[in-house]
Order: structure tokens, then sequence, then C-alpha cells
């Protein structure tokens, strides 16, 4: 088992794969990607980021954590758009890839294909608990997988989802505490049955 992504040694080599970081909301996905590509850079690796346009929860243009570490990023509206951006890069990351069609998925093989790294970022289930857009197909033909946790808020036990405290029905709702809180799986279903 690695333990780091410092123990692959595929962190440094140029070959293309694609590795998926997925899980609920506040489970370290942004944090996670933003370390993997800021130690890219340190192997001065060309590195290109994206993020869906529609995300302008902290910054038109970084990708910000939960915890305030940014990175600079390009949005934009279609997974298309990636390999008009891509031509002389090592690393391509991507965030909030949930909101991305299912073009993403096809993308993201041929940058692999090209000997591009692929680091994509994204919640793997929406507040119902249903897979969310391109991620279920992306962790099929991902390299490497990584499932991050967050801490139910009302056991602490490990999040499995993200559960809307808000009423409204729309899949897309973007949205911080006020309006999500990450519950493990008894938690939610408690919650859901409450109507809470
Ligand atoms: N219930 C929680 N469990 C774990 N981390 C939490 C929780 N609530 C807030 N956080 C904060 O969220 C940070 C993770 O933020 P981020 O990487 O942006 O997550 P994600 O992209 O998965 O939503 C954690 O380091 C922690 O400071
Ligand atoms: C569960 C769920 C989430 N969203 C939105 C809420 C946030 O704006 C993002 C997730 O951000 P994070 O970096 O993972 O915290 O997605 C949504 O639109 N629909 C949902 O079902
Ligand atoms: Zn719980």
């Amino acid at each position: 088992m690695n333990l780091f992504t410092e123990d692959m040694k595929e962190e440094t080599a140029s070959r293309g794969r694609i590795e998926v970081i997925c899980g609920s909301m506040f489970s370290g996905k942004t944090e996670e990607l933003i370390r993997r590509l800021k130690r890219a850079k340190f192997a001065h690796q060309r590195v290109e980021i994206f993020k869906p346009a529609i995300d302008t929860r902290y910054s038109e243009q970084d990708v910000v954590s939960h915890d305030n570490n940014t990175i600079h990023s390009t949005p934009i509206e279609s997974s298309g758009s990636i390999l008009l951006f891509t031509s002389e890069i090592d690393v391509v990351g991507i965030d909030e890839a949930q909101f991305f069609d299912d073009g993403l998925v096809h993308v993201c093989n041929e940058l692999a294909n090209q000997g591009i790294r692929v680091i994509v970022a994204g919640l793997d289930m929406d507040y119902k608990g249903i897979p969310f857009g391109p991620i279920p197909a992306l962790c099929a033909i991902a390299d490497e997988v990584t499932k991050v946790h967050a801490i139910c808020v009302k056991c602490g036990n490990l999040a499995y989802l993200s559960h809307r405290t808000v009423k409204n029905d729309k899949r897309v709702l973007l949205g911080e505490q006020e309006e999500y809180e990450p519950l493990c799986r008894r938690c939610y279903q408690k919650a859901v049955k409450e109507g809470k």
C-alpha cells in the first residue's frame, strides 16, 4: 500500500496516466490535487490546471480549497477546450470534474495516450447519492483512484455523502457549509428519513 503519492515512481515519470481523486465535499480532494500539482511544478514539469467556468464560489480564476490553499487555473466551458491548451504540457490538473460533460472521459484518455499525466478531482456522488457526471467513467479508465473522506459532522466517523441541508431539487447547486454537510451512511439515512 502507498501511504503517500511520493511512494509512486510514476509521480515524476513522463509516461501518460490518469489519476482520479474523488469523495464527498470537504474530503480534501482539492487539497490533494493542489499538493500533487505543486510537487510537479517543483519537479520543473509544465503544469496546466482547468476548472469548469460555472464554479465561481471562491474565485473566478483560481482553484481554491476550503482551507484557502490556491493554485492558478483556466476556467473553461466544456471539456473539449482542454485539448486546445495542452501542447508542450507534462501534467494536467482538473478540479470539480463532476460539472464537466461526458466528453471529459475521451479528453483525459487522449491526453494520457499522448504521454501526459492527468490528475482529476471531483465529487463521486451528488446529494442524493447518485454517481455524478463523468466521474464514475473516469474511475473506470483511471490508472489510479484515490477515494478521500471527510469527517461526518454528526458522529465523527468517516463521511460517505454530501447531504444538502437546504430545500432545492436542482442537481447543480454551488455551495459550502451553509448548504451541505458531510455525513456517514448511517447519519445520512437518518437525516433523509427525518427530512432534515
Ligand atoms: N467535516 C469535515 N471533515 C474534514 N474536513 C473538513 C470538514 N469540514 C471542513 N473541513 C476542511 O475542509 C478541508 C478540505 O477542503 P478541500 O480540499 O477543499 O475539500 P474538497 O475539495 O474535497 O471539498 C479540510 O482540510 C478541512 O480543513
Ligand atoms: C453534493 C453536490 C454538490 N454540488 C456542488 C457544491 C459545491 O459547489 C461543489 C462541490 O465542491 P467541493 O470542492 O467538492 O466541496 O458541488 C452540487 O452542485 N450538487 C450536489 O449534489
Ligand atoms: Zn455519522
